[in-house]
């Protein structure tokens, strides 16, 4: 893999080509993606129905209504946790504190919410605001990107992620050169990959539900099923928070566009695409098929929680009664992988189960389109990239150990496929 001169690590997402064209192309996507679901044909491929003007992307009232937004959330953020969380050991020894309190986030949001509506907030008009919204977010996301890339410039080299800092700005300026930027005790990336772009992807498809009553005087069951099974996927990741401490994302990517973009923008306008097409695109569904759609996501969650519920329960205590029964390999670092077990089937039945909810996610709304199939091949793609830098990370961290391990566990996600 191609290094940079002064990079500690190999180069990932293509180097400084691959992730120019993804500064471009990631925006470009969630742009045509949210034209196209409100389109009469909603084609996933080919052109965008318009070219939107200046005029209908810019308008101030979005931008006052993101900052109000990223505002509460920040404030929620920092009202008393019921637990304080410490991080991984960091490369100078000492351990960063966490605040718990994204489910509290949660509940208080829509109880906030539900007071607005009651007292005649028009939620159901925030549809209507989507392409102006995402434009304010992804305008924030590329200033707020390079006060990101501006800061790690004064700050130490101990701070630094292992992939940053390569001295070309483009690819540091999309990775993140700092690790775990903060103000204060206010953690930026651990803020935005859990609540204002999570718990707005649940207020914009709440509000297509709403949306959606006010036109044919009642939700669909397919949007019920959407909005249930994402707020259930949301409520998960907030209620296990203290989980997402040991994700690559916290402690190995820097905090950059990828992820700035990514927590902001791209999960609330992106992940909401079902309940966007469904809006425009309403699709009759029984409940045969609806029971049907229910057990393939019961068993993609059971996977997706069983699965990472175990490895976070092994990592903390690995003496735990449930899972003091599994095989494992001792590696060099004093850390053992577990060989039986959900991680005894895959190297990664986390993402088996992810993808399996996913493909739940979309069959609520039929099979006459591909649109709404998008978030299940770019999740696939994802992951499987994903996979793979696990893969070296792990490989790195625990050398022959991990060779033994996929010698005895053959299939990186799918068994007998991948
Ligand atoms: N919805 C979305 O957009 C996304 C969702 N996700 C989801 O986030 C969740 C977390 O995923 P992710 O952060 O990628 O990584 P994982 O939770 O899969 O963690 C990978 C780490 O687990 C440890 N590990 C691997 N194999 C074993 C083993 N056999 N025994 C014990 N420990 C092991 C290693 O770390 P160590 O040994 O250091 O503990 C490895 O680096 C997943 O469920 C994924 O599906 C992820 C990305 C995007
Ligand atoms: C294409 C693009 C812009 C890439 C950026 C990727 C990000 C969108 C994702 C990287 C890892 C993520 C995780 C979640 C959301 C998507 C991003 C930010 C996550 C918070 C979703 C909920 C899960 O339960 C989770 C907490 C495990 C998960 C963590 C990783």
């Amino acid at each position: 893999m191609a290094q940079l001169e002064g990079s500690q690590a190999p180069l990932e997402f293509g180097g400084p080509l691959g992730t120019a064209a993804m500064l471009v192309l990631l925006p470009a996507t969630m742009f045509h993606l949210l034209l196209v679901a409100r389109s009469g044909p909603a084609r996933l491929l080919g052109p965008p129905p318009y070219l939107p003007g200046l005029e209908e992307l810019w308008s101030p009232r979005a931008l006052l209504l993101l900052f109000a937004w990223l505002g509460l959330q920040a404030v929620l953020y920092l009202l008393p946790a019921r637990k304080v969380a410490e991080g991984l050991e960091l490369k100078d020894k000492s351990r960063l504190r966490y605040p718990i309190n994204g489910f509290q986030a949660l509940v208080l949001t829509t109880l906030l919410m539900g007071l607005g509506v009651t007292a005649g907030l028009p939620l159901g008009a925030l549809p209507e605001m989507f392409l102006p919204l995402a434009f304010a977010t992804t305008l924030t996301s590329f200033i707020f990107s390079l006060l990101l890339y501006v800061k790690a410039l004064v700050a130490p080299a101990s701070a630094l992620a292992p992939g940053g800092s390569s001295g070309n700005p483009v690819y540091d300026f999309f990775l993140g050169r700092e690790l775990n930027p903060r103000i204060g005790s206010f953690d930026f990336k651990y803020f935005c990959e859990l609540r204002p772009g999570l718990i707005g992807w649940v207020l914009i498809n709440l509000a297509l539900l709403v949306r959606e009553a006010e036109l044919r005087g009642s939700p669909s069951l397919a949007m019920w099923l959407v909005n249930g099974f994402q707020l259930l996927y949301v409520g998960d990741a907030l209620w296990y928070e203290e989980a997402v401490l040991t994700t690559m994302d916290i402690t190995h990517d820097g905090f950059g566009f990828m992820l700035a973009f990514g927590d902001l923008a791209w999960v609330p306008f992106t992940y909401s695409l079902q309940a966007q097409f469904l809006l425009y695109h309403p699709q009759p569904l029984g409940w045969p098929m609806a029971l049907f759609i229910c057990l393939i996501q019961a068993v993609g969650y059971y996977i997706f929680r069983g699965a990472n519920s175990q490895k976070n329960t092994f990592r903390k205590n690995p003496s735990d009664p449930s899972v003091a029964g599994l095989e494992t390999i001792p590696t060099a670092t004093g850390r053992q992988l577990l060989v039986s077990g959900w991680w005894g089937m895959v190297r990664h039945p986390n993402y088996l189960g992810d993808i399996i909810m996913a493909l739940a996610w979309s069959l609520p709304c039929g099979v006459s389109h591909l649109l709404p199939y998008f978030y299940v091949l770019y999740f696939t793609v994802l992951l499987v990239h994903r996979e793979a830098r696990d893969e070296q990370q792990c490989l790195r961290k625990y050398g022959r150990a991990w060779r033994e391990y996929c010698k005895r566990v053959p299939y990186r996600i799918m068994p007998y496929v991948y």
